[in-house]
């Protein structure tokens, strides 16, 4: 049966300092980078064979993608990026940290920007710029999302490059973001939106999905280092 693996990226240098990070583009940290690499190990020891890795646009992801492709002995496949796959856009959160903003606006305002289907964080003034964004026009760019917005962008990717590969019974990796794979997930699990709050994805932790022919989850398997 076809498989749909999953992978958080590793510890970013914002996940470090604990700062919101949504599109703000920040590197692997050293302890990331390893994380990535052990997850593709525990990959490989699996044997599934891939036709297509799917990555967001920013290097963190970027980056597991591609030491999780040399761990499994298979950094030939064509990898595709896509901004619809980048992390849920933090707005003017983006930077802050998340222990200061539960002292400025309390821990229920922090728990509902963080894990709430639909609360938007404070938005930009303008959307993001730079050229890895410079073929869209700035009105399907982000200011700040919910994740329901976020799972808006996502799910076009989904049903045009994941989903029929899957359907022609070809294995997918799928390496992206904390929010982005929730709300795939919820998706994916028909989660109700008062649900998702209790849904995590930890870093570099593989989650494998096996899938009926209807893309169904059949069973899911998460493989964890420790
Ligand atoms: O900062 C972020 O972009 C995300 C993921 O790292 O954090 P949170 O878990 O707070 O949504």
């Amino acid at each position: 049966m076809v498989k749909l693996v999953l992978v958080r990226h590793g510890e970013s240098a914002a996940n470090f300092s604990n700062t919101y990070t949504g599109w703000s583009d920040v590197p692997l940290t050293a302890r990331g980078a390893a994380q990535a690499s052990a997850a593709g190990q525990l990959l490989a020891d699996t044997g599934i064979a891939f036709t297509c890795v799917h990555t967001s646009v920013l290097q963190r992801a970027i980056t597991t993608a591609y030491l999780v492709q040399d761990a499994i002995g298979q950094n030939w496949l064509p990898i595709q990026k896509s901004w619809r796959l980048n992390e849920r856009h933090y707005g003017a959160l983006r930077g802050l940290n998340k222990d200061a903003t539960r002292t400025l606006f309390g821990a229920n305002q922090v728990a509902r920007w963080r894990r709430s289907y639909q609360a938007e964080p404070p938005l930009l003034n303008v959307p993001v710029a730079g050229r890895a964004y410079a073929a869209f026009p700035t009105t399907i760019l982000s200011r700040g999302e919910s994740l329901a917005d976020a799972s808006r962008r996502l799910l076009p990717y989904w049903v045009d490059e994941i989903a029929p590969r899957l359907m022609r019974g070809e294995n997918q990796l799928v390496v992206a973001h904390g929010s982005t794979l929730r709300a795939l997930i919820k998706w994916l699990e028909n989660i109700g939106d008062a649900d998702i709050d209790g849904v995590e994805v930890a870093n570099a932790e593989p989650i494998i999905c096996t899938l009926g022919p209807d893309l169904s989850i059949i069973a899911k398997e998460v493989l964890d280092a420790d």
